[in-house]
């Protein structure tokens, strides 16, 4: 007699709270390991977003997802980084309170990629004027320039930020975006690169 699988036994938890060996980290890797091979890149540690770089385009940004995720409660679908956005724009709302998104990881992880996905997120899903417009294209449209000035190859990744970006978008009463700013932080020495300089005699 064999058991039917539990979805879950192939898919992992997608909530890492409720894993029963919570303090294995065995079991994590484990789970993120279930998850990542069938594509679920994203697990949750209750509000917390985990994140693996699965380098391949998947079927998960589309505007239908976007549409999915707005104004939906934070853990009635799948992880999802538009899931995290929304939940943040919303709760700004609710608070009248600033927040942020921190991104953190090893260099290739996907902390840029995953910061163009919440701005491309708050492009289509924050009401729309002429103004959000602009904003939205300037925060979106300055990017490759950033990063042409900005970014190199590296052993880890072929596109590397040289330095750490901080974004801030304003938000007036209504939810409509009325501004945002870029600014660069955290060019560290190590961040730098350089040809190196071979001493001729
Ligand atoms: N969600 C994703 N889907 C598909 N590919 C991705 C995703 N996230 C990252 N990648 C791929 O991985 C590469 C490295 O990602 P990214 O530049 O965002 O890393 P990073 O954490 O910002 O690295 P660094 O600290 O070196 O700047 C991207 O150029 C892209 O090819």
């Amino acid at each position: 007699f064999f058991a039917k699988p539990l979805p879950e036994d192939r898919v992992g938890i997608q909530d890492f709270v409720l894993l029963d060996a919570h303090n294995s980290e065995t079991a994590f890797l484990d789970n993120l390991k279930k998850r990542f091979t069938e594509d679920l890149i994203y697990t949750y540690i209750g509000t917390l977003l985990i994140s693996v770089n699965p380098y391949k385009e998947l079927d998960i940004y589309t505007k239908k997802q976007m549409d999915l995720y707005m104004g939906v409660n934070f853990f009635e679908l799948p992880p999802h980084i538009y899931a995290l956005a929304d939940n943040v724009y919303h709760t700004m709302l609710s608070e009248t309170n600033n927040n942020f998104i921190l991104i953190s990881g090893e260099s290739g992880a996907g902390k840029t990629e995953a910061s163009k996905k919440i701005l491309q997120y708050y492009a289509v899903s924050c009401p729309s004027s002429t103004l959000m417009d602009t904003v939205r294209d300037r925060m979106l449209m300055s990017n490759p320039v950033l990063e042409a000035f900005g970014n190199a190859k590296t052993m880890k990744n072929d596109n590397s930020s040289r330095f750490g970006k901080y974004m801030d978008i304003q938000f007036d009463c209504q939810g409509d975006a009325v501004g945002g700013h870029i600014l660069s932080y955290l060019l560290e020495k190590s961040r730098v690169v350089s040809l190196l300089y071979i001493h001729t005699i």
